[in-house]
């Protein structure tokens, strides 16, 4: 994210937000309620342009790439968003986890829907009804995290999206989606996911206030980290 800005209708949320995630690497991104963390993860995925600034893509090789200057298909693969809430239509289990990646075959869905624990939830045929009404949360979670690794993205940006799982579970999903060179973007209030990030930056006033790893955060009294930690329950 270089110097990114955004508004909604004028009212500015994002004011110059400098982040850069090294390849295979996992950031934390906090800050308070209304910061603007959902903002930052929609225009990583391109929901939405920026208003000033640029959303980059960094090649393991080569120079930063501007996402306005990738394909939408190109961009869907590269990066995918998941968030709190998973849309689910009318069909089986597995007609679910293929929505994002058809082609995949049914060795690749068995072993995401294993790692992910969907398995578990009911056998691949099953008919899940719309929107998923028949689902727990947690149970709604676990398929938007296999939907995602079936893409196999380099860049995943996870919005609370294990906010519905316990911390078992959490670390479960963390454990099955981390690959060697796969770029994580995680927003949570969790300390257990934000700890186990390599980088953690928190978002305020529009900007990133301060960024560093878990140690140097929490051991400096008076950080914005262990003001939002303090206020959050675990
Ligand atoms: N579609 C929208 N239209 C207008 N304002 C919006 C819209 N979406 C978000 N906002 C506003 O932008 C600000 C940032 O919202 P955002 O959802 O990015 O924050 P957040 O840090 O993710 O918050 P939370 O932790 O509560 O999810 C908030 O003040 C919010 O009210």
């Amino acid at each position: 994210m270089h110097r990114l800005r955004f508004d909604y209708g004028g009212r500015p949320v994002l004011d110059g937000v400098d982040l850069t995630v090294p390849p295979g690497r996992t950031l934390a991104l906090v800050g308070a309620s209304g910061a603007g963390k959902s903002t930052c993860a929609h225009l990583l995925a391109r929901f939405w342009d920026p208003s000033g600034g640029a959303v980059q893509l960094l090649p393991a090789d080569g120079d930063p790439v501007d996402v306005r200057e990738v394909s939408d298909d190109d961009l869907r693969r590269a990066v995918v968003l998941v968030g709190q809430d998973t849309p689910l239509f009318h069909g089986s289990l597995a007609e679910n986890l293929r929505l994002a990646a058809p082609e995949a075959d049914d060795q690749a869905l068995a072993e995401a829907a294993r790692l992910c624990g969907v398995d578990r939830i009911a056998p691949m045929d099953t008919l899940v009804g719309e929107r998923g009404a028949t689902l727990s949360g947690g149970q709604r979670a676990r398929i938007a995290m296999a939907r995602a690794l079936l893409v196999r993205p380099r860049v995943l940006v996870l919005d609370e999206s294990t906010a519905h799982l316990d911390n078992a579970g959490d670390a479960q999903l963390a454990t099955a989606l981390h690959k060697e060179d796969r770029t994580t973007i995680v927003i949570a209030h969790r300390p257990a996911t934000i700890r186990r990030a390599d980088r953690i930056a928190v978002l305020d006033g529009g900007r990133i206030a301060e960024a560093g790893t878990w140690e140097e955060l929490t051991s400096r009294p008076g950080s914005a980290l262990n003001r939002i930690l303090t206020t959050t329950p675990s």
